[in-house]
This record gives structure tokens, C-alpha cells and sequence, in this order.
């Protein structure tokens, strides 16, 4: 069980803060926030307006056709040039890493940075039907310089029973010298007529900060693989009246995985895994559709070691009765004596036949499914251990409530916030209770979509 006193003993610079920064969420305790009117450029837009009681879902302009989108980019100031960035070249793959290794998300100190790869790009930028002009930049004209950056991804939505072609945004970043200068408006705007050229005209995003408006907000939740790291690197201290073994003791993790039939899933998996996840997926309310590429792309990741994502079957007769993944990506770690890099996981998609043939809430059903999740999931963590990662995270989507607790995740105060782009919809469980924002066991997630 999470001992409640040891999470908020922990840290300095408190794995609650580090999580805070990995969803660059915002914390509770922070200010309240601004009156729609204050959001400048998000009042323009279409999207729910702060606390607007959602009485009807659905688009909210309608009738537009790419016709009546201008078939050029907006105006930049005259010092600065769009460019669309090719990230099937090694050099400009590089930029890109540079721009958001240096200026995307930061903790205070400035000590932990992303480590991404070409191969996380690879990845999460260039999936099935990925278009180059979604990779959208700005450069200094003089130098050349790669100064912003914002990207869409293709992909097919549901909100309930209401399917949409929508995109992804994701790597909103603005080099530090260049904040607080209205260019992100700008950027926005400029993806924004890019993907409705194509015909498409909603959009998912997840934000830490508050924007108008929320569909729903989960909560991060961690879990320590290698606790004696964590407290090198100065994430963790050693909660008062404890001894550092009593901590390592705590977050012990097996050697051995112990679901039956486990295995590394591979390419003629896919079909089965499909069917599985769709099936699994219909009980959530905001979810994404893939195609058998979609998923054998975003799940089997085509390299022997160094892989971003890993995910595992379990498979009983030939047939596959579950599947989980994870995808890696460490922090850089600066300034440190002993580590250069920190060991990161994320949990990714899972689907479980458990409990599938009972409604979503029935208890013999949610019982199966619990238990089934904290085989599949303590299993990441064992192999998560073995692959060198300090600390594991999920948020509070999907069924993960019913296994946080067990596997001795501690609830962050990083919260992420999904939007919808012209598109309103009732509200989505995200996991958490609204009051006490902990873990809510009994209502869930519905939200299905895992964003990166
Ligand atoms: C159909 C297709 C639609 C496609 C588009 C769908 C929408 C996609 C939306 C984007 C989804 C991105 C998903 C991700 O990637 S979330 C990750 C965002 N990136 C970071 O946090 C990295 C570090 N930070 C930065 O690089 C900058 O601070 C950014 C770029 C975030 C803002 O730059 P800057 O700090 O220099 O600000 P400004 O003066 O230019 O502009 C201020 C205006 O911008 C509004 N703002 C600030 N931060 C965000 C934010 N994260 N999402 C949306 N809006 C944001 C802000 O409320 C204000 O508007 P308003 O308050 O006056 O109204």
C-alpha cells in the first residue's frame, strides 16, 4: 500500500515536481485561474468557454470546406521565416531535438532535461499517414536559427459514438528568448490551417495549464523502481523516521514476471491485439482508433535494443488474452557527479479479455480486470527494472485506478488537462475524484487516448 507520509516526504526537488514537469502540469497550490476574458487568443477560438455547462455535443463551426482556408502561411514578423522541417533528414531530426532539449520543459533548477532521440521522433511524429507540413518551424531568417516548433499527427477519434478525422498537437515550443511574445497564437493559428487544408477540423491536445476548456483532467501517478537513484539525483529524500533500506524495501520489485504466457508481442500479433483493444477500448468514452499499421506502429517498435516502446502479450493456446506497453524516455541529468541519464517510463495501451464479457462496472468483472492489471502492469515494473528505469509513471486514464494503489504509485500533483479543438463534449471521468482529487476506484477513466 502507498504510504500517504513517505510520498509527501519525498523530495527536495520532489518526484511530485519532477512529474509536475513531465506533464508540465501545474500544482493545486498554484493561483487561481484567469476569466475567459483574459485568454486573449483562446477567446477567439473554438473551443468551451470556461465553465460553459455543455447542454448540446458536438462541432462547434460547422460548414467549412479547405477552400475557404487560405492557401498561405500567416504573416511573421519580417526577421523571422516558416519553415516545414524534415524529419526524414538527420540534420534537421537534430535541430529539432536541440530546440526542445534546451526549451521545452524545464524543472526549476534547470537540472533534468527530456533525452529524446531520433528514434522517439520517429516514433511519435511519423506515424501512418504523418504529413511533412504538420512539422511546422520558425527560423531566424539571418541565421537560420530554429527558434519554434509545433506538430500534428493524423488520428482518428471518438467522443462516445460520434467518430471524427482529427489530428494530434503535440511539441509546442517557443526558444526561451522569444517568450511571452504572442507567437504561439501564431503557431497555433498557422497548424491550425495546415490541417484544415486536409479536410480536418478538430483537434486533441493536452496541456498542463488551465485553457478554456478542460474535456477532462487526469493525474500523474509515480512509481520508484530504483529509490537509492532517485535520491542521488536529489528527486527524493529520505522521509523522516525512515531508513534507506526500509525505502528500498519498499519499492522492492520481483526478478521474474509472473503472467502466464508472457511474451515480447510481435508483427502477426497485431490482428489479434486489434480486436482485443477495440474491444476493450468501446467501454471508454474518448478514445482513438487505429488501423493494424497504426497500432504495429505505435506498439512494436522495429529495433533489436534501444527501443522507445515495448510492449508484451500474453498469450494462452495461440490465443492472446491480453497485451501492455510502455515507452521509454530518460532525463538528461545535469550536473550530477554519478548520473548522466535518469530512467523513465511511461505505461502506454493495454487491453484485457478480464471482465470484458461482464459490464464495464460489475463487480465479479472489476474484480477480474484488477487483478489481471496488477499481473500485466507489476510486470512492466519488473521488466522496467530490468531495463534500468528509476521510475515508472502512468496517469489516471483508462482502468489504471484499479491497480495505482497496489502497485505502490504515488499520486503527483502534476495534473494534465485534454482538449478538444471545435468540438464540445460532455464531460469525461479522468480517473480522479473531483473533491479529494485521488484515484477514483469505484468511477474510473473513460478516457482511452494515451498522449505522449
Ligand atoms: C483542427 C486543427 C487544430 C489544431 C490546433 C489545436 C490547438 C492546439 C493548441 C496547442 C496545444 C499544444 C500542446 C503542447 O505541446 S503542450 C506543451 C507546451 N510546451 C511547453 O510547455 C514548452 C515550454 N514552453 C514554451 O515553449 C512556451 O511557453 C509556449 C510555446 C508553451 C507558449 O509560448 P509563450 O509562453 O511565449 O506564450 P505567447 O506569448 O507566445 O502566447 C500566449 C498565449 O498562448 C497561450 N498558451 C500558452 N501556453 C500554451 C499551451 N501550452 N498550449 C496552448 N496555448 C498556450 C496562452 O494562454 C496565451 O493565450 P491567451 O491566454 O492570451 O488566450
Amino acid at each position: 500500500m502507498s504510504d500517504k507520509k513517505d510520498d509527501k516526504a519525498i523530495g527536495k526537488k520532489s518526484i511530485e515536481e519532477m512529474l509536475r514537469m513531465l506533464a508540465m502540469g501545474q500544482s493545486l497550490s498554484e493561483p487561481e485561474q484567469k476569466q475567459m476574458a483574459d485568454y486573449k487568443f483562446w477567446k477567439t477560438q473554438p473551443v468551451a468557454r470556461l465553465d460553459e455547462k455543455v447542454d448540446q455535443e458536438g462541432e462547434i463551426n460547422v460548414g467549412k470546406t479547405p477552400a475557404d482556408v487560405p492557401a498561405e502561411p500567416l504573416p511573421l514578423l519580417a526577421d523571422f521565416e516558416w519553415v516545414t522541417m524534415d524529419l526524414t533528414d538527420a540534420a534537421e531530426t537534430k535541430q529539432v531535438y536541440e530546440l526542445l532539449y534546451g526549451h521545452y520543459v524545464e524543472d526549476q533548477d534547470a537540472t533534468f532535461r527530456f533525452a529524446y532521440s531520433a528514434e522517439f521522433f520517429d516514433w511519435a511524429l511519423k506515424p501512418p499517414g504523418w504529413r511533412r507540413d504538420w512539422h511546422v518551424g520558425v527560423r531566424v531568417k539571418a541565421s537560420g536559427k530554429l527558434v519554434a516548433f509545433i506538430s500534428a499527427v493524423p488520428a482518428t477519434l471518438s467522443v462516445r459514438d460520434t467518430e471524427m478525422k482529427a489530428v494530434e498537437i503535440n511539441f509546442l515550443c517557443i526558444h526561451k528568448k522569444l517568450r511571452a511574445k504572442r507567437l504561439a497564437p501564431v503557431l497555433i493559428r498557422e497548424i491550425t490551417r495546415r490541417v484544415n487544408r486536409q479536410n480536418i477540423w478538430q483537434a486533441l491536445y493536452t496541456v498542463g495549464k488551465v485553457l478554456p476548456s478542460p474535456v477532462t483532467t487526469c493525474r500523474y501517478y509515480h512509481r520508484p523502481l530504483n529509490w537509492p537513484n532517485l535520491l542521488d539525483v536529489g528527486f527524493s529524500v529520505l522521509p523522516q523516521g525512515k531508513t534507506k533500506a526500509q525505502m528500498v524495501a519498499k519499492y522492492t520489485i520481483g526478478l521474474e514476471t509472473k503472467t502466464p504466457g508472457w511474451r515480447t508481442a510481435i508483427k502477426k500479433d497485431i490482428p489479434q491485439m486489434k480486436e482485443l483493444f477495440d474491444r476493450y477500448q468501446s467501454r471508454l468514452e474518448l478514445v482513438q482508433h487505429f488501423t493494424e499499421e497504426e497500432l504495429e506502429h505505435m506498439l512494436i517498435d522495429p529495433h533489436d535494443t534501444e527501443k522507445v516502446v515495448h510492449c508484451y502479450v500474453s498469450e494462452t493456446e495461440g490465443r492472446i488474452t491480453d497485451f501492455v506497453s510502455f515507452y521509454l524516455l530518460p532525463f538528461s541529468v545535469l550536473d550530477n557527479a554519478t548520473h548522466e541519464k535518469l530512467g523513465v517510463a511511461y505505461l502506454f495501451y493495454y487491453a484485457s479479455e478480464a471482465g470484458l464479457d461482464k459490464p464495464r462496472f460489475d463487480p465479479a468483472g472489476t474484480k477480474a480486470l484488477a487483478d489481471r492489471l496488477k499481473l500485466l502492469v507489476g510486470d512492466c515494473l519488473v521488466v522496467c527494472k530490468g531495463l534500468g528505469v528509476d521510475v515508472f509513471n502512468a496517469v489516471s486514464s483508462q482502468d489504471n485506478a484499479l491497480f495505482l494503489q497496489d502497485l505502490k504509485f504515488g499520486g503527483g500533483d502534476g495534473f494534465l488537462n485534454f482538449y478538444l479543438f471545435n468540438y464540445k463534449a460532455f464531460p469525461i471521468a479522468g480517473g480522479i475524484d473531483e473533491k479529494t482529487k485521488e484515484a477514483d476506484v469505484v468511477k474510473r477513466s473513460a478516457v482511452g487516448v494515451v498522449m505522449l
